[in-house]
């Protein structure tokens, strides 16, 4: 048996790698005591790990770097083979040179990175190994996953039309990634748990279009900055069990983007991006536009259907960026056959201050401002079919069950396909709450406003945080205040063991609106949130 989590923890934090900067002798015996108490034959290799990461901290100092892992005494052939290298100085786990297959990772030129390896499933001690070197893991996701994503970016500008650019610049990216490095680690033993968070990005991975060779790329560049950041840490075996655990991962997802993509097409629909036109555009509120989007050729057949919640992918090309970027935005009316229908929020954008730049302005956001001043009427726009797993369906047993729609700002898109798609089941009560800053922010007000006239079913109950001098409550809006469900307990429909409840809107109303629901005895499992996030690096990471 392996070391066992606890056990590596407990050398944690006797050894506070990120905060290392002079590892003592009396901390390296501390280790070394701590290896032999733990009486492992696996162990020497994780102290190995935690202590040699510790030291890469210490000697660096930063990050960051884009520099390969300086090695001492680097080997001049492999670990594993024996073999020597010609024309390499040395083995990829110290020089950063590309990590091909376990069986020939001496040799960079052997490097198929669009290749899908035919790899057996994890074994008992790789497992092992890959939990007990999760917490490195977690210590240092970010900095091997920022790492990570330049280095690729660099070899590969044509991914930069995926990946977001200003959630990579701001982090958010490599943390997410990280995260999710980190949740598969300490889930290795049972990955149920995580079978609905790879639903989720698999789904977002086919509205970007994403394919079975490009894990190849992801594959060799994390591994490399695993290896880049680790340094001689990452001995053959942590190497191979990464390797390997991450192409058992990545074959996961390969085979549900296929499932996806096949489904798709089986529903009409397509793979990858098909242009569409601005059939129409409508001003909703000084902030949200909506676009009518329908495809550029007419073909006489109805367009893919969706289930209202879901959302569409769209690319197109950023002028101050010079390539594309591409964005999820959820589908804001009911399944109609004719056309697909986003609301965008224009976005101040946010400010992404560098070391060498550190006081800049915001920059505005790239795509939703791109599409708010120059995508008009008659214009293109490359459009991914419909996906996401958050949307409703009514159930079969209860189908007129209660619906409970709470919605802040922007968030209101989805839910609004969720409410016209049920408005006209008059035996269905439907409650439909949500918060703006303002009148002047406030989108879709009069139109639910209308229906609420016209079908008894719907109530709606509309908060300001910070109403204008022209909203007046009772006409505008009902509450002054972000929302509180104290405020309309009575139409939350919480005697009613099958009332649903679907929330969207930024993370933190979600998390409240959850405890608060919560709190008024509502069961978790009745309650449906849109959560981008794969896990969380443990606090202090
Ligand atoms: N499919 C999806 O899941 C979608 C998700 N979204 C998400 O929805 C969010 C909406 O953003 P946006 O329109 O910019 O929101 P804003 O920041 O403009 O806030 C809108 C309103 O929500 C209130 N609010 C914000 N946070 C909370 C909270 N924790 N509790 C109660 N009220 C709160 C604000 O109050 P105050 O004025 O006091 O800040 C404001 O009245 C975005 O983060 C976006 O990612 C958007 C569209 C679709």
């Amino acid at each position: 048996m392996g070391m066992s989590v606890v056990g590596i923890q407990l050398i944690l934090e006797s050894v506070p790698v990120s905060n290392t900067y002079s590892l003592t002798k009396q901390r390296t015996k501390q280790l070394r005591i701590l290896a032999t108490r733990a009486n492992s034959m696996d162990i020497k290799s994780t102290v190995a790990f935690v202590a040699a990461a510790a030291a890469w901290t210490m000697s660096s100092g930063n990050s960051s770097t884009d520099t390969t892992a300086k090695s001492t005494g680097a080997p001049t052939q492999c670990p594993v083979t024996g073999h020597k290298v010609e024309g390499s100085s040395g083995c990829p786990f110290s020089q950063g040179l590309p990590l091909p297959d376990p069986g020939h990772r001496c040799d960079p030129n052997s490097v198929d990175e669009f290749k899908i390896p035919d790899v057996p499933p994890l074994t008992d001690k790789q497992r092992e190994v890959i939990k007990a070197t999760a917490p490195v893991l977690a210590e240092h996701g970010v900095t091997i996953t920022t790492h990570f994503y330049k280095n690729m970016i660099r070899a590969h500008p044509e991914l930069r039309d995926v990946f977001s650019e200003t959630a990579q610049k701001l982090g958010h990216q490599p943390r997410a990634l990280a995260s999710a490095v980190y949740a598969y680690a300490v889930n290795i033993d049972d990955l149920t748990p995580l079978l609905p968070v790879v639903d989720r990005i698999a789904y977002k991975h086919t509205s970007l279009h994403i394919v079975a060779e490009q894990y190849g790329i992801v594959g060799k560049h994390l591994i490399q900055a695993i290896v880049d950041i680790l340094g001689d840490a990452v001995t053959p075996e942590i190497g191979d069990a990464w390797y390997n655990g991450y192409w058992n991962l990545a074959k996961i997802f390969i085979q549900r983007e296929r499932d996806i993509y096949s489904a798709a097409v089986q529903a009409g629909g397509w793979e990858g991006w098909r242009p569409f036109k601005v059939a129409k555009r409508v001003k909703e509120s000084d902030e949200i536009t909506s676009f009518y989007l329908k495809p550029a050729e007419d073909t006489g057949k109805p367009i893919p259907t969706y289930h209202p919640g879901q959302y569409l992918g769209v690319s197109l090309n950023i002028p101050a960026l010079g390539h594309k970027q591409a964005r999820q935005y959820s589908l804001s009316d009911a399944p109609n056959g004719e056309y697909y229908r986003i609301s965008v929020k224009r976005e101040d954008g946010v400010a992404i201050p560098t070391p060498e730049n550190p006081e800049v302005p915001n920059h505005p956001g790239w795509i939703s401002n791109v599409l708010h001043k120059d995508l008009h009427e008659g214009d293109l726009i490359d459009v991914a079919p419909p996906y996401g797993d958050f949307f409703y369906e009514p159930s079969t047993v209860t189908p007129n069950a209660p619906l409970v729609l709470l919605s802040a700002g922007v968030g209101q898109t989805a839910l609004l396909s969720i409410l016209k798609s049920q408005i006209d089941n008059a035996d269905k009560k439907i409650t439909y709450a949500t918060v703006a800053k303002n009148e002047k922010t406030h989108a879709f007000g009069n139109y639910i406003r209308d229906l609420e006239k016209s079908h008894k079913n719907l109530t709606f109950k509309v908060f300001y945080s910070s109403p204008g001098d022209k909203a007046v409550q009772g006409a505008h809006f009902d509450h002054h205040g972000r929302m509180n469900l104290e405020k309309i307990k009575d139409s939350l429909y919480l005697d009613d063991d099958a009332t649903e409840y679907f929330l969207c809107g930024p993370a933190a109303f979600m998390t409240d609106k959850l405890k608060e629901l919560s709190a008024l005895g509502v069961d978790e499992k009745r309650v449906h949130l849109e959560l981008f996030s794969a896990g969380e690096l443990p606090s202090g990471n």
